[in-house]
Order: C-alpha cells, then sequence, then structure tokens
C-alpha cells in the first residue's frame, strides 16, 4: 500500500460529514463559499506558484513578491472582487509583503485615528492605492514603550506645520514593513511638542516617496533593515528603517480624532480617551488571532497526514509497520494541537464580535467595554501566538527528519509566523496588560460589579470555597465541571497576587515584583476565556451528520489537555485533588482513541489546498514518498553530477599525494 491508500481508508473511517464540518470552521456557508473560491483562484494561477521561492535570492524573491501583489490588486479590480474576497485572495498568496501593512494598518489607524476630514480625504487615495501606506510606530530602542518613543513632532506657529525630526540614532523608525521599499506614506508615531510642552505619542502621515518617480523625499532617509529569520518567510517583506531631517507636515496631516492642535496651537483633547489611538493594535491584535487558527491548522493538517503515512516498528510477519498516528505518544502531543486549532478559530471569531460591539458602543460614545476589549485582543494575541509557534514546532518535529525539509512546508511557517510572539505587542508585556485589567477589576469590586468576561471575579465567595466534586473520569465530560474548575483556577491565583500586591506600600513595585505570577494568572484568565468560548459555540446549532459530536470531543481534549499541563496551578489552588487530575487525564487518553478514526476527516475541514499547504509531507492525496524524492531531484544542486567548486576546492584536496606523517 502506498501513502494514496492510507489517506483514503483513513477518510473512509470518518464519523461526521465533513462538508458540513468545513462549514463550521468557516463560519457560514457563505464564509466557506468565499474563502473556497479565493484559495482555488489561487491555487489554479502560475503567477502564485511558490516553489521555486526557496531557492530565490533576497532581491529576486523581493522582486517576485511585488509582481504577485500588483497581479493580486488587477484580480482584485478586474474580477470586481469584494473586501473579504480580496483579504482571502491575500491570504492564500501566503507571501508577507507591503499589502499587508496597507490593509491591516495603514488604513485601519486612518479609519480609527482621523478626523471625519481626514477620512474623507486620506481613505480614497489608499483604499484605491494611490498611496501605499505603513505604521511607523517602532523605533531602534522603543517597541514597547510607546510613550518612550523619540521622535519629535514639533508645531510651528508660523508655518502651521509639524515638524518631524529624529533627534537621535535611537529614534529611527525600525521595523515596519513595507517601508524600506515601497510605502509612499506612513503613519509616523511622534510625541508632540508645542511651545515646548510635551503632549504624548500621536500619529502624523507623513509622505516618504515622491509619487512621480518613488524616490526619497527630502529630510527621509529610509532603508532595508536586513535579512531576517528564515529565508523565505519574512524576507519578502521590506522592513525598514527611517529618520527624519526636520520633515515639515501641514498641521492637518496629525491624526485628529483622539486630539486636535488649532491654529493657534492650542491642544484640544476631544472627550474620548487617548487609549483610542492605540485602536489600530488593538483591531490587528484581533486579526492576528484569527492568523493563528490558520497558522496552526496548516502545520497540523501536514503532521497529521504525514502520521498516517508514515509508519514505524511493529511489523509483524513482513506485514506493515504501525502508522505512527496509532501511536499514543504521537496522539498527546497532535490531538491537543488539532483541538487547540479549532479553539483558535472560535475564540477569533467571537473576538470579532466582541470588537464589532465596542466599535458600535464608540460610535455612541460609550467607551465602558474599552478596557475589557484591550484585555481580550491583548491577552488572546498572547496566548494563541505563543501556542501556535510552539504548535509549529511540535508538527515539524511529529514528522520527524522529513519535517526538517523546507518541502514540508514547516521550517518556513515556522519562520514566517514566530514573530508574530512579538509584533504587534510582545507577549508577555501584552499578559501584563491583562494582569493590570485583572487587578484593577478586583480593587473596584466594592462597587463595580464584573461585567463581560471578568463576571466571574464577581462570583469570588463561592469560587473561593469550593471544591471539585469530580469521581471518575465521565464526570469531566460535564461542561460546568470544566468551566467551573477554569474559573476556580483563574480566580484564586488573581486574588492571591491581589492580596500580595496590597501589602506593599508601593503598588507599583509590588506589581512588578509579582509579574511572573501575574503572567501565569492573566494565561489562567485567558484560558478560561478561550474554553468557555468553546462551550459556547458548542450550545449553538451545528448542522451536519457527527459535526457537533466531533467537535465536542475536540472541546473536552482542548480543556483537558490545558488542566493536565496546567495540573500544578488546579491542584495548587486547592480545587483538585490529585485524584481528580489524574482521572482527568484518563479521561483525555479515552478522547484521544475518539479522535483517532475522525483525525484526517478533521483536518480535511480546513479545507487547505495543497497550493496554500505548501508541503510534500501535507499532500490531499497522500502521495508523499515519490513527490519527495521529486522535489529532492529539483533542488539546484541536483542540476549537474559535477557540482560548482567540486574542481576547484575538492579535487585539489583528494589529489595531493600527502603522506600521513607530514600532516
Ligand atoms: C510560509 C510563509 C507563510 C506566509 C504567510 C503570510 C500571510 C500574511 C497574512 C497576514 C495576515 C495577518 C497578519 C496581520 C498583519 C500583521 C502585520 C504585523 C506588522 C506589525 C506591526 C507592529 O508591530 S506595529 C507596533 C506594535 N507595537 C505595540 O504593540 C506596542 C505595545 N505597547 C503598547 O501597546 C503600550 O505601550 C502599552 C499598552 C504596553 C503601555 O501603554 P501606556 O500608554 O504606557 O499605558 P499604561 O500606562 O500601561 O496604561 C494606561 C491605561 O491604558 C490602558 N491601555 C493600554 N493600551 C490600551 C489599548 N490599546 N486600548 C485600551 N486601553 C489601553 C491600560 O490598560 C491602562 O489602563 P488603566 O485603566 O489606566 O490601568
Ligand atoms: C516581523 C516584525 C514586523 C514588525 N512590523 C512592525 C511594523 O510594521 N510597525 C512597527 O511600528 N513595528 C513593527 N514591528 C516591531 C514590533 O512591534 C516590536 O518589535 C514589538 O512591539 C516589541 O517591541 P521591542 O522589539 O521593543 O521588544 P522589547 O520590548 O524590547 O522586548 C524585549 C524583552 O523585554 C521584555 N520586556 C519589555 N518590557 C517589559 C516589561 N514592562 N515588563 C517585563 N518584560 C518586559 C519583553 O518581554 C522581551 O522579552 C515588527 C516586528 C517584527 C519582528
Amino acid at each position: 500500500m502506498e501513502g494514496v491508500d492510507y489517506l483514503r481508508d483513513e477518510r473512509k473511517k470518518s464519523e461526521f460529514d465533513v462538508e458540513a464540518m468545513k462549514v463550521a470552521w468557516a463560519g457560514s456557508r457563505e464564509a466557506f463559499q468565499v474563502s473556497d473560491r479565493m484559495a482555488k483562484l489561487v491555487a489554479n494561477d502560475p503567477v502564485f506558484e511558490k516553489f521555486s521561492k526557496p531557492t530565490l535570492g533576497r532581491k529576486e524573491m523581493f522582486k517576485n513578491t511585488l509582481r504577485k501583489a500588483a497581479y493580486a490588486w488587477k484580480l482584485i479590480n478586474d474580477l470586481h472582487l469584494t473586501e473579504e474576497e480580496a483579504k482571502w485572495l491575500r491570504h492564500y498568496i501566503d507571501e508577507p509583503n507591503y499589502t499587508d501593512l496597507q490593509w491591516e494598518m495603514f488604513v485601519p489607524a486612518l479609519e480609527g485615528q482621523g478626523s471625519e476630514e481626514q477620512k474623507r480625504k486620506w481613505l480614497p487615495l489608499a483604499q484605491t492605492m494611490q498611496i501605499i501606506g505603513t505604521y511607523a510606530q517602532t523605533e531602534l530602542a522603543h517597541g514597547s514603550n510607546v510613550q518612550g518613543l523619540e521622535t519629535t513632532a514639533t508645531f510651528d506657529h508660523e508655518t502651521d506645520q509639524f515638524v518631524i525630526h529624529s533627534p537621535t540614532l535611537t529614534s529611527s523608525k525600525w521595523w515596519p514593513g513595507g517601508m524600506a521599499k515601497v510605502a509612499t506614506h506612513a503613519i509616523v508615531y511622534a510625541r508632540l511638542i508645542i511651545d515646548g510642552h510635551f503632549y504624548g505619542v500621536h500619529g502624523f502621515i507623513v509622505q516618504l516617496r515622491s509619487l512621480e518617480d518613488h524616490s526619497t523625499l527630502p529630510g527621509i532617509t529610509v532603508g532595508d533593515i536586513g535579512m531576517k529569520f528564515g529565508h523565505g518567510a519574512y524576507n519578502t517583506m521590506d522592513n525598514g528603517v527611517l529618520r527624519f531631517d526636520r520633515v515639515r507636515i501641514p498641521r492637518n496631516q496629525m491624526l485628529m480624532r483622539v486630539s486636535q492642535v488649532t491654529k493657534e496651537g492650542k491642544y484640544v483633547q476631544s472627550d474620548v480617551p487617548r487609549q483610542l489611538a492605540y485602536g489600530t493594535m488593538v483591531s490587528v491584535r484581533q486579526t492576528i488571532v484569527s492568523d493563528a487558527s490558520k497558522a496552526l491548522s496548516r502545520a497540523v493538517c501536514i503532521a497529521t497526514r504525514y502520521s498516517a503515512i508514515r509508519r514505524q516498528f511493529g511489523s509483524h510477519d513482513g506485514g506493515p509497520e504501525t502508522q505512527v498516528i496509532d501511536y499514543k505518544t504521537q496522539q498527546s502531543r497532535l490531538f491537543p494541537l488539532l483541538a487547540s486549532a479549532f479553539a483558535f478559530r472560535f475564540v477569533s471569531e467571537w473576538l470579532k464580535s466582541l470588537q464589532t460591539d465596542v466599535k458600535q458602543r464608540l460610535e455612541a460614545k460609550d467607551f465602558s467595554t474599552l478596557p475589557e476589549a484591550h484585555a481580550c485582543t491583548a491577552g488572546l494575541k498572547s496566548l494563541t501566538t505563543a501556542a501556535t509557534a510552539d504548535g509549529i514546532e511540535e508538527c515539524r518535529k511529529l514528522c520527524g527528519g522529513h519535517g526538517y525539509l523546507i518541502s514540508s512546508g514547516l521550517p518556513e511557517l515556522y519562520a514566517y509566523y514566530v514573530p508574530a510572539c512579538t509584533y504587534e505587542g510582545e507577549n508577555v508585556v501584552m499578559m501584563l496588560q491583562v494582569a493590570r485589567f485583572l487587578v484593577k477589576t478586583v480593587s473596584e469590586m466594592s462597587y463595580k460589579q464584573p461585567v463581560g468576561t471578568a463576571d466571574y471575579l464577581g462570583r469570588m465567595a463561592p469560587l473561593m470555597h469550593n471544591n471539585c466534586d469530580v469521581q471518575t473520569a465521565e464526570d469531566w465530560l460535564n461542561p460546568s465541571a470544566i468551566v467551573k474548575a477554569f474559573e476556580t483556577r483563574a480566580v484564586r491565583m488573581i486574588v492571591d497576587c491581589s492580596q500580595r500586591i496590597a501589602k506593599f506600600e508601593n503598588q507599583e513595585e509590588g506589581f512588578a515584583e509579582l509579574s511572573t505570577d501575574l503572567v501565569e494568572a492573566s494565561l489562567a484568565h485567558c484560558q478560561l476565556i478561550v474554553v468557555s468560548t468553546f462551550i459556547q459555540r458548542l450550545k449553538q446549532e451545528i448542522p451536519g451528520k457527527g459535526v457537533k459530536q466531533s467537535l465536542e470531543v475536540l472541546c473536552y481534549v482542548y480543556a483537558l489537555y490545558l488542566l493536565h499541563k496546567h495540573q500544578g496551578d488546579f491542584l495548587a489552588t486547592g480545587y483538585l485533588t490529585s485524584k481528580q487530575a489524574s482521572l482527568a487525564n484518563d479521561q483525555l487518553k479515552t478522547l484521544y482513541s475518539k479522535v483517532r478514526p475522525n483525525a484526517i476527516a478533521l483536518v480535511d475541514s480546513f479545507n487547505h489546498t495543497d497550493h496554500y499547504l505548501s508541503s510534500v509531507l501535507g499532500r490531499y492525496d497522500g502521495n508523499v514518498y515519490p513527490k519527495l524524492y521529486e522535489a529532492a531531484r529539483k533542488d539546484p544542486l541536483n542540476d549537474s553530477d559535477i557540482a560548482d567548486g567540486i574542481n576547484q576546492y575538492v579535487q585539489p584536496i583528494l589529489k595531493q599525494k600527502l603522506h600521513l606523517a607530514k600532516l
């Protein structure tokens, strides 16, 4: 039997309707159709071919990406694609490039932080790509601490302009995507100075390059920051360095929704919180959570298919060896990641709806849910990116030696993905933001009832004193038992930290001293959100034979896997006995055996094309070995029998007639 037959057999074992699961994964039939159509459009167009990328040099790779982006823009216009379709098209092209910044950051920054007048002027230009923008916030010496940025924007009364300046080397903008070579404009974050007074960091629209010949404008020095981790991964993007030498922009190019500077040089703070200036980061963090489920599902799809094809040991009487997916150790590493991909998918959908709700409230000048939205996006961004980065690397290991080949698709995926733990808010820094929110919520509880994702803190009294009543492994197959366990763990960890901080005379000192515990408490809170969201999703109608049942299994796998992994927390907070923790682990093993027959069908439900996976190991048809061989033969080193350099550097060594004694 060949890999092709193995996967065919695996697909026959499925206990649920795969087509219906595809819809459940996508969110709706319409969402599935749009994504499916765009995936096929990209996969079937030779312009979007990706297999030559690993052999290209940086310049060729960059140019090739520009070519694809230009062609994609033509398709978007020629085919009159909707915004949603265009988003999926860019996603399936699968190469980071300047358009990510244009659509995910530049346009949202204009939308979220521009005044109505500014939006009327700049949005049409950006939306039709007459200008190309980036988001220039981070500096050489300042990233996480936005208030610490050094770039200055000084108001000049006489000319009614701002003077944008980089006073030091360390104030150079450093990292913004698309900035080195493509962007014509940037939203530049700088410290506003009026008459010698500092008014905090604000965003300014600054033109970097001529719209005539693309040359840099006077006073602007811009370039690429150099190659990044991994070959192809992020090196298709021109992350840049940018310095300003007293560049002048009109006053009306400061983003003026949150605060304004008048012609007279008066600083006016609107009635909206200053944190709205951070709104672009909040909206991108939500996109990043959604991207996590895509990247993890991709790695899991590759590792699961390959695990069903790969056989090692266990052959009896010359029969086939055991499929590695049947090893319990393989299952215990792989299936939690499969479950996590679904969990992240559902929590990203939920986060999107939370974001929509917050946006509507902001329009109505209701800012009450902003802190919670910030904590949720920051925390979930941190949780999902960390788990996804680790998960991709685990999938590489699950594929043994072949996982290390570029043709497995996993090394490039990892290299592309891992900076998500850093950009848009470094993960630990983000978890500390969650901790601030939680500690504040606890401290305000005497006069303010916690709501939303923090509402369980309002049930602190029972949660502090309850004990788990699970007695058998089956008792763990109960959503309320699971939620109660996660709520209790989170509440107890948060309250413990809060009480210890309260003992410090200086609360900030206490917060800093307890920061490692606070990060763990925040993680517990965020895991509770993911688990509860999964459970809530299962309360909705999910059509299709066996679909809901399969998702229920995955939901329990996700929750009990976390419980097992963090059992130290659950035991230390005194909610569980070691016997109950052990019962959870027993149940987890039983659940793995329920996932096993459905594993291939579950990864098929992601509906990933072979083009998107770009993995010989993850091919839909399972024809792994012949294609691995074929991919290897295509390596440029195999172009000739005698490689360049052999005659020059190896032959002379082989031909020298040295005696051993002379060595
Ligand atoms: C195989 C190859 C495959 C290739 C595939 C390619 C496919 C490509 C597809 C791509 C798809 C998706 C990806 C999306 C695009 C991603 C592009 C990524 C580009 C990256 C861009 C960036 O990184 S931009 C820079 C980001 N920078 C940051 O995030 C900085 C982080 N720092 C901060 O946010 C703040 O400094 C921090 C919050 C840490 C502190 O702020 P500060 O003002 O000092 O505030 P505090 O004093 O701590 O707090 C004051 C109060 O404000 C509250 N608060 C803080 N932030 C917010 C907020 N955002 N909203 C609301 N409230 C906020 C805080 O809680 C305090 O509240 P309190 O009540 O007073 O306690
Ligand atoms: C691929 C990529 C693309 C990017 N694109 C852009 C872009 O388009 N535009 C843009 O403006 N920026 C961009 N960035 C920059 C990115 O936003 C920053 O790197 C990120 O915000 C982290 O900041 P930093 O590099 O200053 O890390 P640092 O904050 O210096 O982190 C270093 C270490 O210090 C720790 N640390 C920092 N502060 C604290 C604290 N208060 N408490 C405890 N520990 C702390 C962190 O946990 C980390 O371990 C990009 C970065 C990458 C890697």
